[in-house]
């Protein structure tokens, strides 16, 4: 990549494209966002094959429109939006997009700006080589994906659906070259989530009768909520290992663990009590093996002296693939057991359903070519499920292979700055995303039978 490619996102990261809530977010931000890639990339914007369209007045559509008709159509996605970032923690403030020390700092360098930029200067770099693809693809970047994407990216689906658009896959954030994140795997591997978990968000609401501080009841609102809640948390959903991708995932990795995780994950069939229960022990290897209940919002009382006539909290749950939200609903309402919790769904989506990872599975395959090309040193490539949600979930009606994968390493440090502090990518490692994706776009459109040759950086 050209030199300017970390000062382009530097840029990017200065314009703070913060989504607060559905309601409310930097508008001004987005739409300068929007203004500043068409300047840093007045290729893409300009060229004959390409036609750009915003939806919804901040997001964007490119439509790249390859040589070849007959090969079926791709999608690369990102998402311009990001969360809030309080200035306390950060080495360097969050929005000033320093380079120190070869890193780029701030909101959105990992979740999701990188691939933003990357997308768009790998598609750049191709078109001043002269490059046409043969097949044509899709660029989707969302605004709001950190509010639930229902202005940008489902908005973009329902376009694409209406116009008889169906992929043959989709790219989009989710997983990463994982790096240490799994207790005693030194290995780095690299993890393409074919599916990632439903989510549910209830909230639980108690009304009593309100009254003087001074004779209270023997029970209030809070007290009967915090007991609902806190039985909720001290009892967890079931362990649903067994069966599905993680145990995939985890017999393809079985061998790159030291004695005696690799006996342990070798004979399943015989230790999966016991790995089942280990699993329970990390809380990013928990979130693989169940639905997680996390108490995220409570609100109660009015004043000092007030009985409170209402408690409301608010649990987001995050669906096993092996459950449905009906499911864990009535799980909830069996665990809480007192009639005077009420119940409201906020939101609720199931899981995914898992995309093809065989030999047939072009994106999958497409994904793990490029891995092999770009990243020689990690040996293992598998597929996995991704325990957040992504703007993907929207396109599930135009596909059926939903891949999610940033080419990036993830170490601890870096899982814990999505969403976070002190978020940065290497410059390095910016440089190596646009090259990923320069040749995935590429071995895209060589014929499969044949090895490509491919255009080098
Ligand atoms: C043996 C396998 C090991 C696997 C380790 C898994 C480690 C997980 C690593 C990365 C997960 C990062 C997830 C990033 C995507 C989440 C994006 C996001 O925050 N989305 C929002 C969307 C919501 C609709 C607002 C979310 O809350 O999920
Ligand atoms: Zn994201
Ligand atoms: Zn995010």
């Amino acid at each position: 990549p050209d030199a300017q490619g970390g000062a382009r996102v530097w840029s990017a990261i200065q314009i703070p494209t913060v989504s607060f809530s559905r309601e409310e977010s930097n508008t001004t931000a987005l739409a300068e966002l929007g203004e500043y890639i068409h300047k840093v990339f007045p290729t893409v914007f300009n060229t004959s094959f390409i036609k750009h369209e915003v939806v919804e007045k901040y997001s964007h559509l490119f439509t790249v429109q390859g040589s070849d008709p007959s090969l079926q159509p791709y999608m690369l996605m990102a998402h311009l939006d990001v969360v809030p970032a309080p200035e306390e923690g950060w080495e360097v403030p969050p929005f000033s997009g320093l380079e120190q020390d070869g890193f780029i700092h701030g909101r959105g360098t990992l979740d999701n700006k990188n691939s933003v930029m990357a997308i768009l200067q790998a598609l750049d770099l191709l078109l001043t080589r002269n490059y046409q693809p043969r097949r044509s693809f899709f660029i989707a970047l969302g605004h709001d994906e950190e509010v639930y994407g229902t202005k940008g990216a489902q908005k973009i689906s329902a376009l694409l659906q209406a116009r008889g658009v169906q992929l043959a896959f989709l790219v989009d954030e989710g997983s990463f070259i994982m790096d240490g994140l799994i207790p005693s795997l030194s290995k780095p591997f690299a993890m393409i989530s074919v599916s990632e978990k439903g989510a549910l968000d209830l909230m639980l609401q108690v009304n009593m009768t309100p009254g003087h501080s001074s004779a209270p009841p023997k029970e209030t609102s809070i007290g009967i909520l915090s007991a609902a809640v806190s039985r909720l948390e001290q009892t967890p959903m079931p362990n649903m290992f067994g069966s599905g991708t993680l145990k995939k995932t985890l017999e393809q990795l079985a061998n790159e663990f030291p004695f005696p995780g690799n006996i342990l994950l070798n004979n399943l069939w015989l230790f999966r009590p016991l790995v089942s229960r280990l699993m329970e022990r990390n809380y990013i290897t928990n979130a693989l093996v169940r639905t997680t209940t996390a108490l995220t919002m409570f609100h109660a009382g009015i004043k000092v002296n007030v009985i409170p006539p209402l408690a409301r909290a608010i649990i987001n749950f995050r669906i096993h693939p092996a459950q449905t939200v009906h499911e864990v609903l009535e799980l909830v309402k069996n665990i809480v057991a007192d009639d005077r919790v009420q119940f409201h769904v906020l939101r609720a989506f199931d899981p995914l359903p898992i995309s093809p990872s065989d030999d047939q599975a072009l994106g999958y395959q497409l994904l793990r070519q490029t891995i092999q090309s770009v990243f020689p040193e990690v040996n293992i490539v598998t597929p996995g499920i991704c325990i957040g949600n992504t703007d993907s979930r929207h396109y599930a009606n135009l596909t059926t292979g939903i891949y999610l994968f940033n080419p990036i390493y993830l170490q601890p440090q870096g899982f814990s700055s999505i969403h976070g502090i002190n978020e940065k990518i290497s410059v390095q490692a910016y440089q190596t995303q646009v090259k990923f994706i320069f040749e995935l776009i590429q071995n895209a459109d060589a014929d499969r039978k044949h090895v490509p040759h491919l255009h080098e950086l």
